[in-house]
């Protein structure tokens, strides 16, 4: 089974206008509310693609409840925390001339209701798979995700981590199996800009140094990159098409990833050519990729 965990899920109101004016009214041409954060996304996408997991995670509030349903009425199942007070985020995604992003900061998580969390993931057993996504609300201590791979080891269970910087850099001495950097973040871990594929693997190997098996390195529009456990490298360009919303592109990603894993009998080649047009198939569209539009952008890049 997959468990997804999202710390701080959100609603992501998603608003479409022809310019951004800073100071002024802005009226919008589009808006929707999609339940997000990346765990969710990545459920929402597994989901999509005819893989069944489990979200875990905090919700609080109103909007918590909202993003409870909505994620519900997509088939998808979950096991949230609900937390007391405060409520989970709205992150507001502008699609002007260009992409503006603003996220919320989300509710206070207590102790009591990490351990709440820390008794859910008691069930992970061999062959699970659990994906630790995104940002850890900053009332929380930056060191969760490790205490919880640290929690997990030697149960036999894969980890996929899909964070920014000092939360990536720090969960590597567990030997989480998969990692999701993309270009900019694997850069910014070594405090510079990472331009050519070869500076791109050569750092991505400086983290398998530090612990991580398996390291993708997604490029929107440029494609992906793949340095495997077994030092293996695989490289494809984006598929072809016309950028609609990227937000959940890197998430769907990972789902792709995850799914062309389980129907390939465990090929990472093969995880890594769907991840990428799963991730694209999210990019060409307004709602997070479906099974067709996925297969359809596959042909397109795979042999
Ligand atoms: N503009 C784009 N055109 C084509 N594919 C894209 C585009 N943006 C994202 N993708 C696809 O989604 C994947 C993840 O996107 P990326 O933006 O790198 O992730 P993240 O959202 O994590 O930063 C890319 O590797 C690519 O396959
Ligand atoms: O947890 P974070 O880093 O604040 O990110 C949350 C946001 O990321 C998303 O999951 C999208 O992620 P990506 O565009 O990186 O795939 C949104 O749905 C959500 O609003």
């Amino acid at each position: 089974m997959v468990y997804t965990v999202t710390f701080n899920p959100s609603l992501d109101y998603i608003l479409r206008l022809d310019a951004l004016e800073k100071g002024e009214i802005n009226r919008v041409t589009y808006e929707n509310i999609l339940p997000g954060g990346k765990g969710l996304n990545v459920s929402m996408v597994l989901k999509n693609l005819g893989h069944e997991s489990q979200a875990l995670g905090f919700v609080a509030g109103f909007t918590g409840e909202a993003v409870e349903k909505q994620f519900a009425s997509f088939g998808c199942r979950a096991d949230f925390v609900r937390l007391p007070d405060g409520f989970s985020r709205i992150n507001v995604k502008i699609k002007a001339k260009e992409e503006t992003e603003i996220n919320g900061q989300g509710p206070l998580i207590s102790e009591a209701a990490q351990q709440e969390l820390f008794r859910k993931l008691e069930k992970l057993e061999k062959g699970d798979t659990l994906v630790l996504a995104g940002s850890i609300p900053n009332t929380l201590p930056d060191d969760i995700y490790e205490r919880i791979m640290e929690r997990l080891a030697g149960r036999g269970c894969r980890i996929i981590v899909d964070a920014t910087k000092g939360l990536l850099l720090k969960v590597l001495a567990y030997g989480p199996w998969l990692i999701k950097p993309n270009n900019h973040e694997l850069g910014e871990m070594f405090g510079k800009e990472l331009r050519t594929e070869e500076e791109l693997l050569a750092h991505a190997g400086k983290l398998q140094e530090k612990g991580a098996r398996n390291v993708l390195i997604s490029m929107a529009g440029e494609g992906a990159l793949l340095l495997t456990e077994d030092g293996k490298s695989y490289r494809s360009p984006a598929p072809k098409g016309t950028l609609v919303n990227s937000v959940g592109a890197g998430d769907s990603m990972v789902a792709g990833f995850l799914a062309g894993y389980e129907e390939s009998g465990g090929s990472l080649e093969e995880a890594f050519f769907m991840g990428v047009a799963t991730g694209s198939a999210s990019a060409f569209s307004e709602n997070l990729a479906t099974r067709p539009e996925v297969e359809a952008l596959l042909r397109t890049i795979r042999r």
